[in-house]
């Protein structure tokens, strides 16, 4: 028996280990997952992307294909923006998708996408929803923050000083009754209209260099303080550059996907991980 098929990808350098299982047959443990991600015993990444059958999942989508994303702790996810596209990416590449505009099952629900020529990819990443405002610490300094649903809960705020300079090491505190189930942070400047830096500490993974769901987020919340609900930004990250739409009702993320590398993994290993 051969090894388990994966690739290695990345959406503006938020990267992922994606497990082609399309009759669902893999046991993803959190274990397994925490191995795969972690940069020293695994192959390294910042979450896991399996490649599977909707109908495999029983998942109740339009979509083909089930997007079950894990952030690199092992815990569950429901959405992830740049995954999003990286999935896309292969899906095409592989033919395993003939067209190039279709539909991605996924926790959050159903997200319609489109690859364009140069391989970048379009995903219509639903509602980014206000609920609130809520503090965060970093190193000791509170900054306030709007609290903005995209599937997934994000808290983003505003920093005078160039994101640059936080120390964003160790997990920043956050308010739990505001956020039960931990939040996505962000930490943003104002460059201009429409124009915004970013940098995030991921729940469940700590920072990484790109997070589409937090760009959204982060996009929807400086339109919320300037008074509005629609517009469009770049957000630029420590990964790259990404273009956010929002509208109400809808918000749009488009940004580059790659695909890097594809092996085996050895099978003794997976099962010794149990
Ligand atoms: N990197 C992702 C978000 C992944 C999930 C997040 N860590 C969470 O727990 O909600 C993105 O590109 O959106």
């Amino acid at each position: 028996m051969g090894g388990i098929e994966f690739l290695k990808g990345h959406g503006t350098q938020n990267d992922f280990v994606l497990l082609p299982d399309p009759d669902g047959r893999l046991d993803l443990t959190e274990a397994r997952v925490a191995a795969l991600c972690d940069r020293q015993r695994g192959l390294g990444a910042d979450g896991v992307l399996r490649i599977v059958r909707s109908a495999a999942l029983g998942a109740e989508s339009g979509g083909e294909w089930f997007m079950d994303y894990r952030n690199a702790d092992g815990s569950i996810a429901e959405m992830c923006g740049n995954g999003v596209r990286v999935f896309v990416r292969h899906l095409v590449d592989s033919g395993l998708v003939p067209e190039r505009d279709f539909v991605i099952g996924t926790r959050a629900g159903d997200r319609p996408v489109r690859m364009h020529a140069d391989g970048s990819v379009t995903v219509q990443m639903g509602p980014a929803t206000i609920t609130g405002t809520s503090v965060t610490v970093v190193a000791g300094k509170p900054f306030s923050g709007v609290a903005v649903n995209v599937g997934n809960p994000h808290l983003v705020s505003v920093v005078d000083d160039d994101v640059d300079v936080l120390d964003l090491r160790d997990q920043p505190d956050f308010d739990s009754d505001v956020f039960p189930d931990g939040v996505n942070l962000e930490f943003i400047n104002l460059l201009g209209e429409g124009v915004l830096k970013m940098r995030v500490h991921e729940r469940g993974v700590g920072e990484t260099r790109s997070c589409g769901t937090g760009t959204v987020a982060a996009v929807a919340a400086a339109l919320h303080l300037a008074g509005t609900d629609t517009g469009e930004a770049t957000v630029d990250i420590p990964g790259g550059r990404v273009v956010v739409e929002v509208r109400r009702g809808g918000s749009t993320l488009t940004g580059p996907a790659e695909i890097v590398a594809r092996g085996e993994l050895d099978e003794t290993w997976w099962a010794g991980l149990g």
